[in-house]
């Protein structure tokens, strides 16, 4: 084999080195492979991709009702305790997270995030404990580390909890019970110490009450709720939009437009059922067009042939097939595109095509 490595150095300090390793044989390869890989998983903690990257200060708003709010983050950061986190869709509840673990004592360990509603019911369980090689057909030979087991000291993420399969949710209480997994296709049982953060825009009580959800785990889970205020409870939304205007306009190059009075009012009037997310929208399409839309308003009811009007959830079902479908195609079927453009999150966008039954090429892969 031959090396060839340059130091790269910061301040006279050594932060790294670029290498360039030739091999003569595959099997020299292959073995210096698996050892890198084993020690990437030995330092998840350097891993950058597992950092928490939003703190309170990106949590804007303010009031009374906002500084009682990012208060209550910073309360719940200082135990070292589960959180729940509700709020509807877009309403902030993984800025949240990402503020609890850049306030608590583990922000220098890793954040590691797991969306239960993108992931396929059958992955969920390797994502989440990992799994032995050759534990499932497609599993890697090597196996791999799940996500408590990456997370190390740091915060585990879960984000949409109430979507966790229910034949899940009793390996999950254990775990959180004996802070031990057994990978998938394993036997020898790892130690694991992530604190849980937990989000869910459907109310969890009630998919206890459903039988959707156990109640045990809830429970376990909701030791510190916080609730995230959905946009149309604020009181802030001039102020929002504003910082929210430049943020955006800064980040596209482009001049901060004025707000005009009429166009403050719209926002003031529009009811924001996609929260901050779709506010964001709102403002990104009138910083590049100019105009100020507000796309997903109720559409005028058509009356049925025979005179009659559709009930309403039939009326919605259909006005959001049609949304989803038109989203899906200028986007070329690309979903998280298509989320973005209709104000929605990826894991709000698959949950309305399991539901609304909307056909699209692409299914959901691991998260
Ligand atoms: N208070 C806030 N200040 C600034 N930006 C915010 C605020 N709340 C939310 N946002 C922005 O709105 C968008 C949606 O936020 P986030 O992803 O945290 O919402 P969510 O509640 O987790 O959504 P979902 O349930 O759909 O996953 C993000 O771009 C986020 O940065």
């Amino acid at each position: 084999m031959v090396t060839k490595q340059v130091p790269v150095q910061r301040d006279g300090v050594t932060i790294g080195a670029v290498g360039l390793a030739l091999f003569s044989d595959f099997d020299a390869l292959k073995k210096t492979y698996s050892r890198i890989s084993k020690a990437e998983l030995a330092i998840p903690q350097s891993n950058k991709l597992w950092q928490s990257k939003f703190s309170l200060d990106d949590i804007l708003g303010e009031g009374e009702q906002m500084e009682s709010y990012r208060g209550s983050l910073q309360l719940v950061a200082a135990y070292d305790l589960p959180v729940l986190i509700s709020g509807e869709t877009g309403s902030g509840k993984e800025l949240a997270a990402h503020a609890i673990h850049a306030l608590s004592d583990r922000s220098d360990e890793p954040f590691v995030w797991v969306n239960c509603a993108s992931i396929p019911s059958e992955l969920v369980e390797a994502e989440l404990f990992g799994y032995e090689g050759g534990a499932f057909t497609g599993a890697r030979d090597r196996g791999k580390p799940g996500k408590f087991e990456l997370a190390g000291g740091g915060v585990l993420f879960l984000d949409e909890i109430g979507d966790m399969p229910l034949s899940l949710q009793g390996s999950l209480l254990r775990v959180l019970q004996i802070n031990e997994i057994v990978r998938v296709g394993g036997t020898t049982p790892v130690s694991v110490n992530a604190r849980v953060v937990c989000a869910t825009n459907r109310p969890l009580a009630n998919l206890v009450k459903a039988g959707r959800f156990r109640e045990d785990l809830y429970h376990r889970l909701n030791v510190l709720p916080i609730n995230v205020p959905a946009l149309r409870e604020r009181n802030d939304l001039s102020f929002l939009a504003g910082r929210l205007l430049s943020c955006i306009a800064a980040r596209l190059g482009k001049p901060i437009p004025a707000l005009a009075e009429k166009d403050r009012q719209l926002l003031l009037r529009h009811a924001w059922p996609g929260n901050v997310r779709e506010l964001e929208n709102v403002l990104t399409r009138l910083i590049i067009t100019g105009k100020l839309s507000l796309p997903f308003t109720d559409p005028p009811s058509e009356p049925a042939r025979d005179g009659s009007i559709p009930p309403l959830k039939r009326r919605i079902q259909t006005q959001t097939g049609a949304e989803i479908h038109a989203a899906l195609e200028r986007t070329q079927g690309n979903k998280r595109r298509a989320a973005d453009l209709l104000g929605i999150s990826r894991a709000h966008l698959y949950r309305l095509l399991k539901t609304q039954g909307v056909r699209s090429s692409e299914e959901p892969g691991p998260g």
